[in-house]
């Protein structure tokens, strides 16, 4: 369970986002809001990337005292992805299994479902923006973390993808119970959006939609 506490996120003088208090209990959450609300903001303050005030605690652990245990129950797929350009796909997958603890051969069903196995062996400079975002994705899905953020897993993935993905989504939380949080402005599936509640990111605060 994710809980704000006093959250409060400014970029200098500029205020964002202000959270007195919620819980978000594991499902999961379509972030919507229109643009420079603050749906990225808010999603790097929860993997741990950004300073904010105040608290995010993920089951009792804090994202600001505990940032080593906290930071292995989070992934997190940024929405315009940038690795090391020399890196092969199948490096960035290795280092991320590790840190991430993945079971041995984790990574070959999202690869293989996503028909990704063509170019992992290629430098990671040479990608085009969707085979980036694949790459991404499938990072994202390594280990058994609690909590997945993905910003903007939407855009730039050919549509047979979307549909894979959704799949994906379904999967890992129906087998793991992980918790996911993404912002799309595009509308989710009609299967993922059955199990989806939405978080609105409005007037520099969040509020859970019923
Ligand atoms: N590094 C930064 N420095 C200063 N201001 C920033 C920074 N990053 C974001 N902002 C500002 O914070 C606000 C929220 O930005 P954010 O990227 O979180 O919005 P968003 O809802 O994800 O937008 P979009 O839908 O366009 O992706 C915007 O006003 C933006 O200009």
């Amino acid at each position: 369970m994710l809980q704000f506490t006093n959250f409060r996120k400014s970029y200098g003088y500029h205020p964002i986002l202000q959270i007195e208090s919620l819980r978000i209990e594991p499902g999961i959450y379509w972030i919507k809001g229109v643009n420079g609300s603050g749906k990225s903001t808010l999603l790097k303050s929860i993997g741990g990337f950004l300073f904010f005030e105040g608290e995010i605690l993920l089951n009792n652990v804090s994202v600001k005292k505990d940032s080593v245990p906290y930071r292995k129950m989070v992934n997190f797929a940024d929405a315009e992805p940038i690795y090391p350009e020399f890196l092969t796909g199948w490096e960035m997958i290795a280092l991320f299994a590790k840190a991430k603890q993945a079971t041995p051969g984790q990574e070959l069903y999202f690869i293989k479902s996503m028909k990704m196995e063509s170019y992992l062996s290629n430098a990671v400079g040479s990608y085009s923006s969707g085979m980036l975002k694949k790459l991404s994705l499938v990072l994202a899905f390594l280990g058994r973390p609690k909590v997945i953020l993905l910003d903007e897993p939407l855009i730039t993935i050919d549509t047979e993808s979307l549909d894979i993905l959704c799949r994906w989504i379904l999967k890992k939380h129906e087998e793991e119970n992980t918790t996911f949080l993404l912002s799309s402005h595009q509308p989710l599936s009609e299967v993922l959006l059955t199990k989806a509640r939405v978080l609105l990111v409005d007037k520099q605060t969040l509020t859970m939609e019923k």
